[in-house]
């Protein structure tokens, strides 16, 4: 069995998923967005919000805010800190105008809210968010090296330096965002990253951690075929 260091997150929004990956003994926390939300169809944001932290009050559990103007989302950090002591506010680096939530993030931290800082693809940005983060309060980066990767630019050398800016901050923890398969989580749990938030599906996955490729192999050539017996088709 791969012995893992990182902190494995389950990212989503359904709350029957999250109970299901929580029974499966591997998770530290979760992770929430509006996008993952609005696909469980959750109707009642705080409704949600309370159910998720009274079903897991022992995990740290991501919010984002929804507002996209400084002001509303300092509003909405000031509510959703106090969904839990275990709950972190989620703030976008930047909002949809591309304007840098930094000054934000700063005044915040400077309460003591625990924050997650998201939608993070730069060194630059990692640097200027750390940079605002209070010492000493507990906070997360998010580098979606996914969607850095889905650009083509491999995110390991971004994501090694995303961990060496965040160790020099007391507090800070480096999440690596929306992994697409299994040897991801295994990338960053070698560039030393604190966690890494994934879907149900991908947790599901880690049981084929260090599997004998023989033997994935020969399980491989009995599903094909399990699925033609059940065709019933031959070629002769
Ligand atoms: O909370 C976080 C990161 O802190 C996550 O919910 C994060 O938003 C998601 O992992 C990403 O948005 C998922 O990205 P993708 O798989 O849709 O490309």
């Amino acid at each position: 069995m791969t012995e893992l260091k990182i902190d494995i997150y389950a990212d989503g929004a359904d709350i029957a998923e999250m109970k299901k990956a929580y029974q499966g003994g591997r998770l530290a926390g979760f992770t929430t967005n509006p996008s993952l939300m609005k696909k469980a169809g959750v109707k009642d944001y705080k409704a949600f919000a309370k159910e998720v932290v009274a079903e897991f009050p022992h995990l740290p559990i991501s919010f984002e805010v929804f507002g996209d103007d400084f002001a509303t989302m300092e509003q909405e950090a000031e509510i959703i800190t106090q969904f839990g002591p275990n709950v972190f506010v989620k703030i976008p680096v930047m909002n949809s105008k591309g304007e840098s939530s930094v000054p934000l993030i700063k005044k915040l931290s400077e309460q003591d809210i625990k924050l997650n800082i998201t939608a993070i693809f730069t060194v630059e940005q990692v640097k200027a968010v750390v940079n605002a983060l209070k010492p000493g309060v507990k906070n997360v980066v998010s580098v979606f090296a996914g969607r850095i990767a889905d650009t083509g630019v491999d995110p390991i050398d971004i994501m090694r330096q995303s961990v060496d800016i965040c160790r020099a901050k007391e507090g800070a923890q480096l999440l690596w965002a929306s992994p697409r398969e299994v040897l991801n989580i295994i990338q960053a749990d070698q560039v030393g990253a604190d966690i890494i938030t994934c879907t149900p599906d991908l947790i599901a996955k880690l049981d084929g951690l260090g599997k004998d490729l023989t033997q994935f192999s020969q399980e491989t050539v009995q599903m094909f075929l399990r699925d033609s017996t059940s065709l019933g088709f031959s070629v002769l």
